[in-house]
């Protein structure tokens, strides 16, 4: 692969060496004061748009000279040719983008920011640039990896459980199931690699190396990897050039995990009365409904066991992510009761669309304010126009029809996976004292939610979770998910981290040393060069593994990173994570800081949703939680005491009285399009 010298990168590496105020884009961020206007008309100072790293919908040519056909175009999805403008998102994310209805569409491809390097140019895994196999994902999981229990000084469990449901939102590889035992076997049952003759074409077993740690014991030789489903194996999404991977759910921020990802999936979880979603009351509290496949969705021992339906998924997988799938449905139904409090007159359909409107600003809010900046660094996401500073009541009117919303392969299949080093495979029970009552072990409850609802453990766990140490973001990953990943009663499991690394061969993602240089880093020539962001020690692993410098996976160079100073990844990392986010932020036309007079909100309402916390959310869809840390996401210290519930800034709802001309609008305009 040679890199086209046509691409213009926008940073350069002056200001990284020493890691302190690592910036990607010169000169300052353009703060937009809003009256209602484009940005140009707001006295935006960018001529043109520019992403921090990439290019804008539209630029013909990626680096490595390969043209993408425009991801609208090729949407499988049933989007209406022609859109409306109308209040409230779609379901499936359609019509966001007027004129490319199908972006950010649910059953659509990820984007991607490098031509894949499959090993045939086609579809492929990857291979070594010798043409010989990659070492196996297990050992270099094993050998450049470690899994130790070092806990956060600074942020809790709850920072790594937003973490899951950010990309439960913006993300889902098409094909697999993630979490329940897949159907396509490529082991047999006692761990043996099944012939490739006889193995499903969809089939990339990771092979265990010889005297691996766990699996020897029990002469596991082979783990189980299903490949996802790409554009070649659909009928409708394909249009020539190498296979992209195909993502189920909206890549945009609008808690379709929590709504679905379609009409008919919406339709089945909403009470279609007093604008609420389903929940139902067991064991003395308002819960999601029941899966009707049990056995199916959940690892149940019988199918009166507690298994959820929700909006995605992936909502059993473990209990912290039940907990926080049930606080944003709570909070749907708590804003719905209000609303409706507050404006007898509407309907359930305003109800609704209104309330989910505030839930997924509230979200956005969290997201991009509070939870964002510990990952990201609030400087750099200052610098990149991610947010701006204080914006109290004005609007953000930068969306931009330029920017593709789609999630980008390399985010959801390298960058956004290190955080899985952030889980932690013992969860407390604590009590309102914040004593400790007692601790789960992670692989005992993958896939069996029903244990939040026993006794008091949504709360304990809930507080536990705002308590509880995160695990520091390192090179470890917790024995829980190493060896123990959906275990189901047998001695071990699976390894997450082997998992990723896989995927990253699986979607043929460019290598670590192509990306460095797609973000401006210096292109390393040798071994050596990794040293200036790698220890010496690691290289000397990695080069025990590869064969070549240019074989290191992204998945693994990119975890392996020092951090930039104020973020919780190193350069490259965080190069992809701030593109990332960049996009999903201007390129969701709904974003709630826009100023829109339709879509948009008033500026004494915003000025309310910006008063939105986790912690809040938390005080006010627990079943008895009554003190809180005002900083959920960080650890209870002196400048961040437990408190009164009462004593955390709550949305005033009054500000919602009647004020939209639109509450008796046309009930067809609801999903966006006649
Ligand atoms: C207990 C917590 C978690 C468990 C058990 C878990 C497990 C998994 C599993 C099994 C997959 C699919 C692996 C594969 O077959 O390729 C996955 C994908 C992923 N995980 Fe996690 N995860 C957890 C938390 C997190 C967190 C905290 C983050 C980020 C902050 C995260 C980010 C991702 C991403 C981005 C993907 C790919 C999504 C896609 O399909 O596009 N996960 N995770
Ligand atoms: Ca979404």
């Amino acid at each position: 692969l040679k890199v086209s010298t046509g691409y213009h990168i926008v940073h350069n590496q002056q200001s990284y060496p020493d890691f302190h105020g690592f910036s990607y884009l010169q000169g300052s961020a353009p703060y937009i004061v809003g009256n209602g206007l484009p940005p140009s008309a707001a006295g935006a100072t960018s001529p043109a748009p520019q992403t921090p790293f990439g290019p804008a919908i539209g630029s013909p040519i990626t680096p490595y000279g390969y043209s993408f056909p425009t991801p609208g175009r090729v949407a499988c999805a049933q989007s209406p040719a022609v859109c409306e403008k109308t209040a409230y998102r779609t379901l499936d994310g359609s019509c966001n983008h007027l004129e490319q209805p199908g972006l950010g569409v649910a059953n659509t491809r990820y984007g991607r920011l490098l031509t894949p390097k499959y090993a045939d140019g086609i579809s492929a895994p990857t291979r070594s640039v010798t043409g010989e196999e990659l070492p196996s994902a297990r050992l270099v999981s094993l050998v450049a990896f470690g899994e130790q229990d070092v806990p956060d000084p600074e942020f809790t469990l709850h920072n790594m459980q937003w973490g899951q449901i950010i990309t439960h939102d913006m993300s889902m590889q098409a094909g697999g199931t993630q979490s329940k035992k897949h159907p396509t076997r490529c082991c047999t049952d006692d761990g043996r690699l099944i012939g490739l003759d006889t193995a499903h074409k969809t089939c990339f077993a990771i092979i265990v190396p010889p005297h691996d740690p766990a699996y020897s014991q029990v002469g596991t030789e082979c783990l189980n990897f299903v490949r996802t489903l790409t554009d070649r194996d659909s009928n409708c999404q394909y249009a020539g050039g190498p296979a992209e991977q195909l993502t189920v759910v909206t890549s945009y921020l609008d808690l379709s995990l929590v709504y679905g990802n379609s009409i008919q999936q919406n339709s089945d979880i909403r009470e279609f009365q007093g604008g609420r979603m389903i929940v139902e009351e067991r064991n003395g509290g308002k819960w999601l409904p029941l899966s009707r496949n049990v056995t199916g969705d959940c690892d149940a021992v019988d199918s009166s066991e507690v298994c959820y339906r929700s909006g995605d998924v992936r909502v059993n997988q473990n209990p912290g992510l039940a907990i926080l799938q049930t606080v944003l449905l709570r909070e749907h139904n708590r804003i719905a009761d209000a609303l409706a409090a507050l404006n007898p007159h509407y309907d359930d359909r305003t109800l609704f669309q209104e309330s989910r409107k505030i839930n997924i600003a509230q979200y956005q809010q969290i997201s991009y304010y509070e939870w964002l900046p510990i990952f990201l660094g609030a400087e750099n996401m200052l610098k990149n126009r991610l947010i701006y500073k204080a914006p109290g009541g004005s609007y953000v009117n930068d969306f931009d029809l330029n920017i593709d919303p789609s999630v980008l392969n390399e985010h959801a299949t390298a960058a956004f996976r290190y955080f899985h080093s952030q889980i932690e495979g013992r969860l407390d029970l604590l009590s309102e004292m914040r004593t400790v009552l007692g601790s789960l072990t992670l692989s005992d409850w993958f896939n069996r939610p029903g244990i939040i609802e026993v006794g008091d453990n949504f709360d304990s766990l809930t507080r536990g979770h705002a308590t509880q140490p995160e695990e520091l973001t390192d090179i470890n990953f917790d024995r829980q998910i190493k060896h123990f990943l959906f275990r189901r009663n047998m001695p071990f499991g699976s390894d997450l981290r082997s998992l990723d690394i896989q995927r990253n061969r699986d979607h043929g993602l460019a290598s670590y040393n192509d990306m460095r240089e797609f973000c401006g880093l210096r292109r390393a020539h040798s071994w050596e060069d990794y040293s200036d962001l790698i220890s010496v020690p690691i290289i000397e692993k990695l080069k025990s593994l590869y064969h070549s410098h240019e074989d290191v996976d992204l998945t693994v160079g990119g975890s392996l990173e020092a951090h930039v100073s104020g973020a919780l990844a190193g350069p490259t990392f965080l190069c992809i994570l701030t593109e990332q986010f960049y996009r999903t932020r201007v390129g969701d036309r709904f974003f709630f800081e826009n100023g829109d007079k339709i879509t948009g909100f008033t500026p004494d309402q915003l000025v309310e949703l910006r008063k939105a916390s986790m912690a809040r959310l938390l005080c006010d869809n627990g079943n008895r939680i009554t003190s809180m840390q005002p900083e959920a996401f960080r650890t209870v210290s002196g400048s961040n005491p437990i408190m009164p519930c009462t004593n955390i800034a709550q949305v005033d709802l009054t500000k919602w009285i009647d004020q939209k001309p639109y509450a008796t609008a046309d009930p067809s305009a609801h999903y966006g399009r006649k």
